[in-house]
């Protein structure tokens, strides 16, 4: 039996008695908690967001996943000898590459993400995009900067899809049942074409869709970080535009901020890019007085 004068057992019960007015602020609430590739990696840590995830549904919080899955397609287009290239954080998608991007991520990544909340005592249930017509998708517009003129020009990204129209009755129904949906960032054109999407980009489109009260994004670094490497704790989207002028934002960094500025401006209360490589990080920030990471509002 615990013993009530160890103090080890008093901080454990002044932690519970902290995360109250967090609990009851978020009771029925939607969080949108987006698990980047990356942060995949680590087998304890994938254990330790199992049960965050596991643990927010529990206390009547609506967790909804949706993976990325992007160092995993990489090196199953390695082992098949594919080619393959990002522009500004996007994969260049041809055909080939969408087939392998779907069946790496609503595959083998969906499922293994399902299996660990169900070690972790969630019942989760596994779609993509594609499924209840959740998201509907259009070929990407996009321009990049061309290196040696530096002229800004229109690129080909293939079949990278950008959403259109998201219909979350299907999220709706398995969160009422009590379950945890897991959503892999695959999508479906009104011309039935299969659009690979950035998994950040459709995790703001969901949460914004959804008036989430946050769209957790969880990377491999500390937040957003400044020129000199220190961590920005809190940005509008008018101090992310100027991030992204002056080029402190780079890469996967693009998408991600991109997202949130989407997903606040749709609806969603805030968002956060959060460290995933640090153990409950997700708990941490929404439970306790000290957040972590970098939280945009509008
Ligand atoms: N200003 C910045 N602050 C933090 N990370 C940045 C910044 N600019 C670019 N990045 C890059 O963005 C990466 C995160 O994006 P990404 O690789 O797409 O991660 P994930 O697979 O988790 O979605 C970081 O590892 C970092 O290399
Ligand atoms: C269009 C596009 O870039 N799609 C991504 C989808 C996966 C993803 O976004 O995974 P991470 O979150 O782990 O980076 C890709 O093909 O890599």
């Amino acid at each position: 039996m615990a013993n009530p004068h160890d103090p080890a057992m008093l901080t454990k019960a002044e932690t519970l008695v902290e995360a109250l007015p967090y609990l009851r602020r978020y009771e029925g609430r939607t969080f949108v908690v987006k698990y980047g590739g990356h942060a995949m990696g680590d087998p304890e840590l994938a254990h330790d967001f199992a049960q965050d995830v596991v643990l927010l549904r529990a206390v009547g919080i609506n967790p909804v996943v949706v993976h990325g899955g992007g160092p995993q397609i990489d090196a199953m287009l390695k082992k098949l000898g594919v080619e393959s290239q990002r522009i500004n954080g996007l994969r260049v998608t041809d055909k080939e590459t969408a087939d392998i991007a779907e069946m790496v991520l609503s595959g083998a990544i969906n499922k293994q993400i399902v299996g660990w909340l169900a070690g972790a005592g969630g019942k989760a249930v596994g779609i993509s995009g594609k499924d209840g017509g959740l998201v509907t998708a259009a070929k990407a517009q996009r321009t990049a900067r061309d290196p040696d003129s530096q002229i800004e020009r229109v690129v080909d990204l293939g079949f990278v899809g950008e959403p259109t129209k998201i219909d979350t009755t299907i999220i709706d129904a398995i969160c009422a049942a009590g379950m945890i949906p897991v959503i892999a960032p695959i999508a479906v054109g009104d011309d039935g074409e299969t659009y690979n999407v950035n998994a950040d980009t459709m995790a703001g489109a969901i949460a914004g869709a959804l008036g989430a009260a946050r769209l957790f994004l969880l990377t491999d670094v500390h937040g957003v970080l400044d020129k000199a490497g220190n961590l920005l704790t809190d940005l509008t989207p008018a101090d992310i535009a100027g991030l992204q002028a002056d080029g402190t934002i780079t890469g996967g960094m693009i998408p991600k901020l991109e997202t949130c500025v989407h997903a606040v401006e749709a609806g969603c209360e805030a968002a956060v890019v959060l460290d995933g490589r640090v153990s409950h990080a997700m708990l941490l920030e929404m439970f306790t007085e000290k957040g972590a990471g970098t939280l945009i509002r509008a």
